[in-house]
């Protein structure tokens, strides 16, 4: 008899539920096999995503071989993938005994996942599931009415705390293979699953993008990775998490997005932390652990969001936002009706700036010093800090008036620790449609930010070589200087950008670029330019114009105002704080820093006023 275990989002033999049941629960005599899908029926993972993932499966397979458990790697929808099983099983000697499984969430996951115990069960094989990628089962932690949270702070201080489950790797079993080669042909001969040898790669997946890429993926690097934050850098985790280039935080997120180590593993691993740190009586180390603490939980009240409202990846969490004046990409086909010849309208010259802008934000060539840091740092790490992250999205949705979703699916494809939750979350929150979102009136202003994380200027310059020897006080002014016009935009267009690509691509009639090579033609992007760009934007002229979209947009039945926010919009200033019950995580912290910049008291809100 043969016993799948699915390992979902968990690329690790210990602390992993299906896996550890699988193997203890079986009966004597039956063998394990792992599979590791990606199912087409959801959003694909992105590229660096899946990058980090091919570098994972190979050493994921080497621990299990030492289990004796083979790993079949495959893309295809649940339901298929059960009938294909029950197939095989009902022809080969080895039948299907049993499946485990660790949950998922998101999308239409949930319709799938029924669909596949419910062909499973019919056939009477039981199936187990367990949660693995999250502390809690996402719909465990309640509201007092039975309702879900909206807002971190009381997600927060009611999220059940509990001892962490951890368990060490399972022991090395007897077992023989018997069923494997079954189950792969079954699995091969079907057209609606294509098995991958992701896990027995010959070559590593290197993509030109990638070559830079520092990481080492794989759960013994996440432990260690972990150990080391928590050993010597955890304890200025409190103001070292906001500056970029201090190397204040864990990075453990594309470990954590992998289900390389275990959030309970984590939890475990602070709580170790905490008593070690206790004895040397020194509070901010502990206000700093607490904070570190918060930061995770903040990923779980992310996928408890996402488990009450599986479309939050597509759909603003507050639907008065869905017919705000939001710009959206071109499609190629518009960019190629756009722009027939050399010499395009006055219409379609705009139209092809606003595709111009895009490109830049995401080649790193705004002209905006700390945002083009963060986008490079993005492309030649996979990763952005989490200060930057917030101004990046904050100047597409607020200054290039963007909407998330054109910011979001950037990241999606190029971050290695790309989140269902957490990304959309995020963007929803700066955006300001989300749940517990930041007012649409907050908008981030990169100077400020600028002079108070990255006050040395080093993040700056180390990630945009052509400042490398411009003066901190230089670099602050080239954020003054007046924006460039849409017509430069077009006419000297970046060779860095995606657009100059388009350019190139539409003017010599060449081959369209797959998205892969639009996406990640490195050497187009990123580089060092003889001459730092001119601003794509004004930062000023647009924070106003969207303050205005919000004002007159408020005004209209559909609009997105509130009386809160009514009462709030007078603050208008950049990072203005929100209330206590918004966001205290990140904006108590902003508001005492709005309070040292002289932000006028009688601009602000009441509450918060009250507190400074
Ligand atoms: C626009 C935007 C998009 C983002 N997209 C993602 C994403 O796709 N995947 C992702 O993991 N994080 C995302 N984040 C959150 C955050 O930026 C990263 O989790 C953090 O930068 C990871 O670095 P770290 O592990 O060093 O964090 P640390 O500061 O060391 O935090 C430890 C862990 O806590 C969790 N955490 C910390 N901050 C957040 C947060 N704001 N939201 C959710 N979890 C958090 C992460 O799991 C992180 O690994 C996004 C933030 C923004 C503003």
């Amino acid at each position: 008899m043969v016993v799948i275990t699915f390992l979902g989002t968990c690329l690790r033999t210990i602390d992993n539920p299906a896996l550890k049941h699988a193997l203890e629960d079986r009966p004597r005599g039956e063998s394990v096999i792992a599979c590791y899908v990606e199912d087409p029926t959801q959003r694909l993972p992105g590229a660096a995503y899946t990058w980090w993932t091919r570098h994972s499966l190979p050493l994921l397979r080497k621990k299990l071989d030492q289990l004796h458990v083979p790993l079949i790697c495959m893309r295809g929808s649940f339901p298929a993938i059960a009938r294909v099983l029950i197939e095989a099983s009902n022809k080969a000697p080895c039948k299907l005994s049993r499946v485990y499984v660790n949950r998922r969430w998101g999308g239409t996951t949930e319709e799938q996942d029924k669909n596949f115990e419910d062909i499973l069960h019919e056939q009477d094989i039981p199936v187990k599931s367990y949660v693995a990628h999250t502390l809690h089962e996402p719909w465990n932690v309640k509201t007092g009415q039975g309702g879900f949270y909206r807002v971190y702070t009381p997600f927060w201080r009611n999220f059940p705390r509990v001892k962490p489950q951890i368990f060490d790797e399972p022991e090395p079993q007897e077992q023989d293979t018997k069923g494997y080669d079954e189950v792969v042909s079954a699995l091969k001969s079907n057209k609606e699953i294509n098995v991958l040898d992701w896990a027995h790669a010959e070559k590593p997946y290197d993509p030109h993008w990638a070559k830079d890429f520092p990481w080492k993926p794989g759960q013994d690097q996440a432990l260690k990775t972990l150990e080391d934050f928590l050993a010597k850098r955890v304890e200025k985790y409190k103001d070292g998490r906001n500056m970029p280039f201090s190397n204040g935080t864990s990075q453990i997120s594309p470990y954590m997005a992998h289900g390389e180590i275990s959030p309970h593993r984590v939890l475990h691993m602070i709580h170790q932390t905490r008593e070690r740190v206790q004895k040397t009586k020194n509070d901010y180390a502990l206000e700093s652990l607490q904070q570190f603490e918060m930061e995770v939980v903040w990923r779980e009240f992310q996928y408890h969001i996402l488990w009450h409202e599986p479309y939050i990846g597509w759909k603003n969490h507050n639907s008065k936002f869905d017919h705000f004046p939001w710009k959206y990409p071109l499609t190629e086909k518009e960019v190629r009706e756009n722009l027939p010849n050399a010499n395009p309208s006055k219409e379609s010259l705009e139209e092809l700036a606003r595709l111009a802008a895009l490109d830049c934000w995401k080649a790193g060539n705004t002209g905006i010093p700390i945002v083009d840091a963060g986008m490079r740092q993005l492309w030649s790490l996979g990763w952005m800090h989490n200060r930057v992250r917030m101004i990046v999205a904050s100047l597409l949705t607020k200054n290039l008036h963007y909407h998330w979703k054109a910011g979001e699916e950037w990241f999606w494809d190029t971050l290695v620790d790309a989140d269902p939750a957490s990304n959309t979350h995020n963007w929803q929150w700066v955006a300001g449609t989300g749940a517990d979102a930041s007012p649409y009136f907050r908008v981030f202003n990169p100077i400020r930010q600028a002079s108070r994380f990255d006050e040395n200027g080093n993040y700056t310059r180390h990630w945009v070589p052509e400042l490398k020897n411009t003066a901190t006080k230089e670099i602050l002014k080239l954020y003054e200087r007046p924006a460039c016009t849409g017509k430069d935009l077009l006419e000297n267009p970046s060779r860095a950008s995606v657009w100059a690509q388009h350019l190139a691509c539409i003017h010599k009639d060449a081959k369209k670029l797959g998205p892969d090579q639009q996406l990640f033609s490195r050497k187009y992007v990123a580089i060092t330019e003889d001459k730092y760009h001119l601003p794509v934007v004004d930062l000023k002229k647009s924070k106003d114009k969207a303050l205005e979209f919000f004002q007159s947009y408020g005004k209209t039945d559909g609009g997105p105002s509130t009386k809160k926010e009514e009462s709030e919009g007078e603050s208008q200033e950049e990072d203005a704080p929100k209330t206590d019950s918004e966001d205290p995580k990140t904006l108590k912290k902003e508001e005492s820093e709005s309070d040292s910049e002289g932000l006028r008291r009688s601009q602000r809100p009441r509450k918060a006023a009250r507190r400074s």
